[in-house]
């Protein structure tokens, strides 16, 4: 076999053992579309398409992946990571039942003779301003944002600045939460900017570079430079603008880049973690200038969001996950998005690892650490309202008199739970469920557990509510 043809199966090897230890998901997004370049003086070339995949293979990826060839070859010393057009950048994530990894690509080129060039739907910026600009996540897209009420109008907003031929207001300001989709929005617009338009010169980066840079350039005597890369571009966004609060000389900098750009009608858009009338540390000239455009700010999220958010997410990584399950997590992990995602990805990396499907009890096992924190004590009211909403009927009739069965038994679900939940005696529920008497409480308690035994939907009805109540 030639050498190259036993290179390519010793990373089909390697890639192997990679994906049993970092799951399908990450194997997916980062791995999958790595190939195999030349093997050089013990020095192996690992081909990436993108400058982005590139910096992030080196510091998340390259050790474990020289550790792993080394083991298969012993030939391999050093394993450098290359931007080749060769390798194709896998975007599109396949669902999880696709055949297993293609077989290795067309054979790339010698390296030396490799057109090291980002692939075009990917074109990266050019010259000065790509070195500025800080990396853009490619999941990051329009297209992969999922739109609800909390975050509408910042969407709206953000495809407007991108799809607009003069700029529509200037700056455009989104602030919300952590995690709660800022710099996604912020690198859709870039991302969208760069594919109508590929020569318009776009800069994103965080406002902690934005003064690295800056404090480099005082350093290297070299600040008319940066005035001037920083004032040559046709977008500039600028991310976690809260950073530069209190450090004076790079504010005095970051508001006179951001004058002359918006005199020159070029487009800017900032981010931050608060409206610009709340940025403590930041002058009041800067304050009421960032306020001038449009002011857009995300919410929390709500239920609704979160389950459409894990739905995407799901279907993107190809993974089958039970509806109850995003529901159970929708609503239990509300804090962010971020955290949302960590959740699902756990969950599916565990289920591929034990080769085992999700299942409620399999999320509520992984995530019970996560789950721990957010544990509270459960109230009755709140296991009322809870149980009120699932069986949709109204609150007030788990007070009321009425005896119908669709009625009466989520109330006496609503008892159980609070019997199996709380620590209030039997009398004390009875009196929260309209001055019931105890042994009402008790039949339901017994109902319940008779009912559970024998209807298997119902069983987990209330087993889904008993986890959404219990954290
Ligand atoms: N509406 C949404 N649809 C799909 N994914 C989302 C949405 N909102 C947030 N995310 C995802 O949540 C994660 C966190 O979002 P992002 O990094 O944009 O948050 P941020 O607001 O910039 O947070 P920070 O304040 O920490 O910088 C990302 O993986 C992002 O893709």
């Amino acid at each position: 076999m030639s050498v190259q043809g036993s290179l390519d199966q010793q990373w089909a090897r390697v890639r192997g053992r990679l994906k049993d230890e970092v799951g399908e998901t990450a194997y997916r997004s980062w791995l999958k579309p790595l190939t195999v370049g030349s093997l050089d003086g013990g020095q192996l070339r690992i081909l990436v398409p993108t400058r982005f995949m590139r910096d992030w293979i080196r510091t998340h990826y390259a050790d474990r992946i020289r550790a792993l060839f080394s083991g298969e070859n012993p030939g391999v010393q050093s394993v450098e990571i290359v931007v080749a057009s060769a390798a194709k950048p896998d975007l599109t994530v396949t669902p999880a039942n696709d055949a297993p990894a293609a077989p290795p690509a067309a054979k790339p080129e010698p390296v030396t003779e490799l057109v090291i060039e980002p692939s075009p739907a990917l074109v990266v910026v050019e010259d000065r301003t790509d070195e500025m600009s800080a990396p853009l996540d490619p999941r990051f897209t329009f297209e992969n944002f999922v739109v609800g009420k909390p975050n509408e109008l910042a969407f709206a907003a953000a495809r407007r600045v991108a799809d607009a031929q003069a700029v529509p207001f200037n700056p455009l300001f989104l602030y919300g939460g952590v995690g709660l989709g800022k710099t996604h929005l912020m690198h859709a617009i870039a991302w969208a900017i760069r594919k109508k338009d590929p020569s318009r010169r776009v800069i994103y980066l965080s406002a902690e570079k934005f003064m690295y840079q800056f404090i480099r350039a005082l350093r290297f005597k070299d600040t008319m430079a940066f005035k001037e890369q920083f004032r040559s571009v046709d977008v500039l966004m600028i991310d976690d603008v809260q950073f530069i609060s209190g450090k004076d000389s790079t504010q005095e900098e970051f508001f006179h880049t951001f004058n002359a750009l918006v005199d020159q009608n070029r487009q800017v858009i900032i981010s931050a973690d608060k409206s610009p009338s709340d940025l403590e540390g930041m002058e009041e000239r800067l304050r009421s200038r960032l306020g001038w455009g449009l002011v857009a700010d995300i919410h929390p999220t709500t239920y609704e969001l979160r389950l459409g958010i894990l739905g995407q997410k799901a279907d993107r990584i190809g993974a089958k996950v039970p509806p109850k399950v995003l529901e159970f997590l929708a609503h239990k992990i509300t804090s962010n998005v971020r955290e949302l995602e960590g959740a699902l990805n756990r969950i599916v990396a565990h289920a591929e690892l034990v080769g085992r499907a999700i299942t409620l009890e399999s999320a509520q096992d992984v995530l019970h650490d996560l789950l721990r924190a957010s544990n509270r004590r459960v109230t009755i009211e709140e296991i009322q309202k809870k149980v009120a909403e699932h069986f949709n009927i109204r609150l007030a009739d788990m007070s009321s008199a009425r005896r119908a069965r669709a009625v009466a038994r989520p109330r006496q679900v609503a008892m159980y739970l609070a019997k199996q939940l709380t620590q209030r005696s039997l009398p004390e529920i009875g009196r929260k469920f309209g001055d019931r008497d105890h042994t009402t409480v008790m039949h339901a308690v017994r109902k319940v557990d008779e009912l559970c035994g024998t209807d298997p939907a119902f069983a987990e009805d209330v087993e889904l509510l008993r986890r959404m109540l219990e954290g």
